[in-house]
């Protein structure tokens, strides 16, 4: 099996209009990892999953995927997962899922026709079976519950079996028992699709189910008269699927320290910019 990381993040700095926002962020992941991202609210954990998106553009610093410079633009190997829902009010669940292979086949119409347009939807009978949306197939968006509007985000993002996922808060808006059942979804996607997935959460009981390693996200310089003057990095590292591993929330709070949680088990908000 190749060394090389998966993805390399080297040194990498972001600033907006002269201001950190993150600094100093050195991090190697293996193929394969789930890493869970949590921090306080602000400290930039949108901004880097959006670096590794390509969305954004590194102030100082690099990004490696697979030992190369990332793209500057978003490909198909990263998909993404926000929290409010990314699908077309105005498209099926299906057209929803056909719409990239009908603007890649057809780039000025976005359309396919007759044969074209049945192998598309052929060819997402599957994802639409694992993602269990097969019977609301031809629903539109306004017809599904939250969860169901998620699991067509995901099956989105899945379309052109990206080797990375990224989801920044993706059950943040669901309800709890819903969520358990996203969680079940996402950790069989991962283990059947060998994806590297990293997943912003605010809920450090989901953090620590779903990831392989968790990053904290946190300020390690302050100054009290210019709080924006330095940036956030990653402050811890841990592994959560090791012998000896941080086993639970409690462990974490022992770790990091106990006002980083909140009796709600959320991350506080207290250095929030
Ligand atoms: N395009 C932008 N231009 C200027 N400032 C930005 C931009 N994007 C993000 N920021 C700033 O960067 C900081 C980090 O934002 P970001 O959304 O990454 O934080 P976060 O940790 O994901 O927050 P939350 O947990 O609340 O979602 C914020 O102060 C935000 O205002």
């Amino acid at each position: 099996m190749s060394d090389t990381p998966k993805l390399s993040v080297q040194g990498l700095t972001k600033s907006y209009d002269g201001l950190p926002v993150l600094e100093r962020v050195d991090l190697d992941v293996a193929a394969g990892s789930f890493c869970t991202i949590v921090g306080a609210s602000g400290c930039g954990k949108s901004t880097f999953l959006r670096m590794l998106l390509s969305q954004e553009l590194p102030s100082r610093g690099r990004i490696l995927l697979d030992g190369r410079p990332l793209p500057d633009e978003p490909t198909p190997d990263r998909g993404i997962v926000f929290q409010k829902y990314s699908v077309f009010s105005h498209l099926t669940v299906a057209e929803n899922l056909i719409l990239a292979s009908e603007f890649e086949a057809a780039p000025w119409t976005g359309r396919l026709f007759a044969s074209a347009r049945k192998s598309a939807f052929a060819d997402i009978d599957g994802l639409l079976e694992r993602i269990g949306l097969k019977a609301a197939a031809n629903k539109y968006p306004v017809q599904l519950s939250g969860g169901m509007q998620q699991r067509l985000a995901i099956a989105q993002a899945l379309i052109k079996k990206p080797g990375i996922l990224l989801l920044d808060e993706p059950f943040g808006a669901l309800d709890p028992g819903i969520r358990v059942d996203m969680h079940d979804l996402l950790l069989g996607l991962w283990q059947d699709l060998g994806m590297t997935i990293f997943m912003v959460t605010h809920d450090i009981h989901e953090a620590f189910k779903l990831g392989t390693r968790l990053l904290v996200f946190d300020k390690v310089r302050h100054d009290p008269q210019a709080p924006q003057a330095y940036g956030a990095t990653i402050t811890y590292d841990l592994p959560l699927d090791s012998p000896g591993a941080a086993r639970s929330p409690e462990d974490i709070a022992g770790v990091i320290g106990a006002p980083a949680i909140d009796p709600q088990n959320q991350f506080s908000n207290s250095n929030a910019s």
